[in-house]
């Protein structure tokens, strides 16, 4: 895409998964509904551990889980997110470097430590997250370099970081530097919980024209614009924001751009383990297949195809050959 070092700078959380299985009663027990992403305090955090069975560890965070992604099918990708300068951040940097995506966002010292994310998984693959997020919710405009922004061709925002005061503000002030350098924003809605609290600042980014390509799925297109008729939530935000690309899970995805709808079916995955990074995962595909001039067809194609190959496995992040599994 274009002269820019790289294709796709996100800012997101910064944070390590610790996965494990569980039955659905305890999520009961534990009050977690299916499905679902809530906050924890660090205390509350310690004491899920406690509970959960074997578990493992691999670096996650929405976004970088995308850009991770990106790298992985071929494209140039960065990092903005913060982790704490402990074994965890160091983990989260060494995965980030390993996939080959930019990522030199100074560690914060003497604060919270990097954040983690308990994810539960249940038989039929559901996954319910529980996010401590320490470290990344202090992120601050100051630790921005505006140089890296100005030299992606696309800044991708994920809605899960748009909440708490620093990170917010870091990221508008991500967007003026974006859109003064000419670059395009991304935003990813994330997750209904996030448009619950934050539904205005949402509506606000999105009227005043500041979002060129929006990712969501059905449901947070629904609660964004506050009705239950799809086709009307629809037709709301595509007047708003000159790409809008849906993901409808089993039933696949649409992008609408310029007047003009495509529609595809989801990709059928070999098994579906874990849904985890399942929206990162289309995100990244449909994001490297733009940066190579695809068109909308084979960008939502790619995307559920990097999609039904992640929620085969465990873990939010990409694995083997994914030029090939995506088919680029
Ligand atoms: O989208 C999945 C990601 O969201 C949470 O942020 C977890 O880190 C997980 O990897």
């Amino acid at each position: 895409m274009g002269d820019t070092r790289f294709d796709i700078v996100a800012m997101g959380d910064a944070i390590v998964d610790v996965i494990a299985s569980c039955d659905n009663a305890f999520l009961d027990t534990h009050g977690l509904p299916r499905g679902s992403m809530q906050l924890l305090s660090p205390e509350a955090a310690d004491r899920l551990y406690e509970a959960m069975g074997q578990a493992r560890e691999m670096s996650g965070g929405s976004a970088a889980n995308s850009m991770a992604g990106i790298a992985a099918m071929g494209g140039k990708a960065a990092f903005i997110g913060q982790v704490a300068e402990d074994q965890l951040g160091l983990i989260f940097e060494h995965d980030m470097h390993a996939f080959g995506v930019h990522f030199d966002t100074p560690m914060l010292t003497g604060g919270p430590p990097t954040g983690r994310c308990l994810i539960l998984v249940t038989p039929d693959g559901q996954r319910t997250m529980n996010t401590s997020p320490g470290a990344s919710h202090e992120l601050t405009a100051d630790t921005l370099d505006p140089d890296l922004i100005r030299d992606s061709a696309i800044l991708y925002l994920e809605g899960y970081l748009f909440g708490p005061d620093k990170p917010r503000a870091a990221m508008m002030k991500a967007v003026d530097i974006a859109k003064e350098a000419q670059r395009e924003v991304a935003f990813t809605l994330s997750e209904s919980v996030c448009i619950t609290e934050r539904k205005d600042r949402f509506t606000q980014m999105v009227d005043e024209g500041g979002i060129d390509l929006l990712f969501c799925n059905e449901d947070e297109a629904m609660m964004l614009t506050a009705t239950s008729d799809l086709d009307h939530a629809l037709a709301h935000l595509a007047a708003r924001v000159p790409t809008l690309v849906v993901t409808r899970g089993e039933h696949g995805a649409l992008a609408l751009e310029q007047g003009k709808r495509v529609d595809i079916s989801a990709p059928p995955p070999e098994r579906v383990l874990d849904t985890t990074g399942a929206g990162d995962m289309f995100a990244a595909g449909f994001l490297v297949a733009r940066a190579k001039g695809l068109d909308l067809e084979r960008c939502l194609l790619t995307g559920g195809r990097a999609a039904a190959d992640v929620i085969s496995r465990y873990g939010a992040r990409p694995d083997g050959d994914m030029r090939e599994k995506v088919g680029l």
